[in-house]
């Protein structure tokens, strides 16, 4: 009643008083304390979330997701250099999961958890503690174990006492939230692109926020992804320096400074307008995207660039800065893309000025649980080519349905 009354009293014109209650209430008790100051506070609650999301600041969140991704990084490095067959184990649905994975998520959860206290942290991300809990992974837990406190150590901030092989099959559990449209909610790969990363190539730390079911900020860190823009190319030279850490929060675009901790510099997707002069980014395997269909879109856009193939998320990274100016992803029948494998770099990519919808041209919804359930395959680029993009995509599915 007295939220009711307070309502009235703030002259808020809502559709529905339910939805009125909800929504005043999660404002003042979630967002209101967190405003960036006190003099942007109207005394009329904003009128829907992209507002609201337009008058916050998640600096803190954005500043511990940039310490989290890089210590997850140093942790990947460490294991990729020293990457054995044993580090490699075998999941029930065969996906390989490696000894950084696990202890990549267990870094991101425990930092999170630890650094910005909240009644309700929520996690929702790619690995379980399932497997490692079995008798036969005794081995393998305590080399994780091992590693998560030796990166931690590597981080002078952080005064923690040695994490047990318990506390760390805990902060992997952290990651089982069922996300939702409601609050916030953290979204993590702690390794995408596993195929690249065992292969010696491209992979990603990837951490968004959702916020009322909203991608709020994003974090890429890209190992080994070079630092030197690269039109067109991101195979690179053994003597160029790699590892790139990207960031967006809503509203303020998108950096990118190195993963040892350069200046950030702000970065923007290409401004191609001629399909013809794009070169276009995909999944460097096969099996996660259909080569044969980006091939038929290529051709029916007159690119003439071949295909970057390239594993993970940092496709996003380089799109945002230009390297490249669409990137498609059109998975085999019967795949479910995840939230983890696109929040970070859908707004990593869209703060830096390029547009991520599903081949029927919606935008990507985070807010449905840890699945996106989109229509067919998923399409970047500029805003200007989107148009172009996206009906040379719809008539080739087309073509393509009615071959069959
Ligand atoms: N069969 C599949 N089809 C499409 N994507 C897949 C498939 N299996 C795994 N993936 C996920 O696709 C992403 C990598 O895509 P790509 O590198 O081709 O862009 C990763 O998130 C990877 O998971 P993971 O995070 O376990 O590596
Ligand atoms: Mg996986
Ligand atoms: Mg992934
Ligand atoms: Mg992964």
């Amino acid at each position: 009643m007295a939220i009711i009354l307070s309502t009235a009293l703030l002259g808020c014109i809502y559709v529905h008083p339910l939805t009125r209650i909800l929504y005043l209430d999660h404002y003042y008790y979630t967002y209101a304390p967190k405003l960036k100051s006190i003099s942007s506070l109207s005394l009329k609650p904003p009128r829907n979330s992209v507002r609201a999301a337009s008058i916050m600041s998640y600096d803190k969140e954005l500043a511990t997701a940039k310490k989290a991704c890089s210590l997850a990084a140093r942790l990947c490095q460490k294991v990729q250099r020293a990457l054995l067959q044993s580090d490699v184990q075998s999941k029930s649905d065969k996906s390989p999961v490696t000894v950084a994975d696990y202890g990549s998520q267990a870094v991101v959860s425990f930092i999170l958890e630890k650094e910005l206290p909240s009644r309700s942290f929520s996690l929702v991300a790619e690995e379980d503690s399932g497997d490692l809990r079995k008798e036969e992974s005794q081995e393998t837990l305590q080399r994780i174990t091992k590693l998560v406190n030796e990166t931690l150590a590597s981080d002078g901030t952080e005064n923690v006492s040695l994490l047990s092989d318990e506390d760390v099959l805990t902060a992997i559990d952290s990651g089982k939230s069922e996300g939702g449209s409601f609050g916030q909610h953290w979204v993590l790969d702690p390794i995408d692109g596993t195929k690249g990363f065992l292969r010696g190539d491209q992979y990603a730390i990837a951490l968004g926020l959702l916020d009322e079911g909203k991608v709020v900020l994003g974090v890429l860190a890209c190992p080994n992804l070079p630092l030197q823009t690269s039109a067109g190319h991101v195979q690179h030279n053994v003597q160029d320096k790699v590892g790139c850490l990207f960031f967006a929060q809503v509203g303020t675009g998108t950096y990118m400074q190195s993963l040892d901790g350069s200046q950030p510099t702000k970065v923007d997707v290409s401004s191609t307008e001629n399909a013809e002069d794009a070169s276009f980014f995909e999944s460097f395997e096969a099996a996660h995207s259909l080569h044969d269909l980006t091939s038929m879109i290529a051709k029916k856009l007159s690119i003439k660039a071949p295909p970057v193939r390239i594993d993970s998320q940092a496709k996003y990274g380089a799109l945002s800065r230009g390297d490249g100016t669409i990137y498609m992803r059109f998975p085999h029948r019967g795949y479910r893309e995840k939230i983890w494998d696109h929040a970070a770099g859908c707004i990593v990519v869209t703060e830096a000025g390029g547009v991520v919808s599903d081949a029927a041209g919606n935008p990507l919804d985070f807010s449905r649980g840890r699945y996106l359930d989109l229509d067919t395959g998923i399409i970047v680029t500029n805003q200007k080519l989107m148009p172009t993009l996206l009906k040379a995509v719809q008539e080739s599915l087309k073509e393509k349905a009615s071959s069959l």
